[in-house]
């Protein structure tokens, strides 16, 4: 559905985003997730054509998002930085977007409801997590193909998050729309995707199937010090502590685990890496993303 291919943006003679490529399908909630400066927002602004990129494709649904403005009537973007002060009331920004898309009244009427808000409001009179709740009543009532979040739950408290998270899934569900979202959480990024791209120095660095796992980090002892030959799997990392030999390995549970018997170590331990681990690997040991323990649910 969305492929982004090989994007380079620069900025005042500065690469932001470069030879960045990543794709979104119906029915999918990817995430993507980097140290802050990584090029996130620039490149959700070039997928929305609010910035035009040097060099890459972008295409949705096999149509050029880069040269044919109109094809971006099927995308949405919700910003970090979005300005609802353009607009008086609920009502008129409600107004403003249906002049481009087209949007179910009923469905808009339902998420006001919700969030307790009216159309008359005026937008000064709204909190920060407010004027969130009634663009996401607008976005969500869209006809859309692609919605795209910057910092997803930005500002919003638990039971608002728990809310959108249930309409995200709900909206996906029947595969006529993908979400690609932005957010520092690991937590929020595995309560609510099903992909995960990791950017890092301007480019995907790392992605990660969130439903399947095919990321194991493995550990063995051999009686006697040597290498263990473990060519047949796919080794992100390895490095030896004395005996004990710790490797980061991609592939099927079963098939590294046949694999490993074979050496006929004195001890194996083969367990999934967390997103968190995998993340720290490809990144700095500086950032290791955002990791809640405040009790929220999700
Ligand atoms: N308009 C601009 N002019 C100059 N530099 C810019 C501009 N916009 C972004 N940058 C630079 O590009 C880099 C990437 O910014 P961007 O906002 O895309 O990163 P991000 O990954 O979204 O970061 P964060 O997680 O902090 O929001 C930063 O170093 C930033 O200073």
């Amino acid at each position: 559905m969305l492929i982004v291919d090989k994007i380079t943006k620069s900025i005042q003679a500065k690469e932001i985003v470069k030879d960045c490529s990543l794709s979104v399908q119906a029915g999918q909630i990817c995430g993507l997730a980097g140290p802050n400066g990584a090029g996130k927002t620039t490149l959700l602004n070039c997928i929305a054509g609010v910035l035009v990129p040097e060099a890459g494709r972008i295409e949705l649904d096999g149509k050029d998002l880069i040269h044919e403005p109109l094809n971006r009537k099927a995308l949405f973007l919700i910003s970090e930085d979005f300005d609802e002060g353009q607009f008086f009331t609920i009502r008129q920004m409600k107004e403003f977007y249906s002049m481009f898309y087209q949007l179910d009244e009923e469905e808009f009427a339902q998420h006001l409801k919700h969030f307790q808000l009216a159309e008359k409001l005026r937008i000064s009179s709204l909190s920060k997590g407010q004027k969130r709740q009634a663009l996401f009543s607008i976005a969500l009532s869209l006809d859309l193909r692609l919605l795209m979040i910057d910092e997803v739950f930005d500002g919003l408290d638990w039971n608002v998050r728990r809310y959108l998270m249930r309409c995200l899934t709900d909206k996906i569900s029947d595969e006529s729309m993908g979400v690609l979202l932005v957010s520092h959480s690991l937590k929020e990024i595995k309560g609510i995707c099903d992909h995960c791209f990791l950017m890092k120095d301007q480019t995907i660095v790392a992605q990660q199937d969130l439903l399947e796992n095919h990321l194991f980090r493995v550990q063995l002892v051999f009686l006697q010090e040597r290498k263990p030959d473990l060519k047949t799997l796919e080794i992100v990392q390895m490095e030896q502590i004395g005996k004990c030999w710790n490797a980061v390995v991609r592939g099927e549970e079963q098939a590294i685990r046949s694999v490993i018997a074979g050496l006929s170590p004195a001890l194996a331990d083969v367990q999934p890496l967390s997103l968190e681990d995998y993340f720290s690997l490809m990144t700095d040991s500086s950032w290791k993303g955002v990791e809640e323990n405040d009790g929220e649910v999700f």
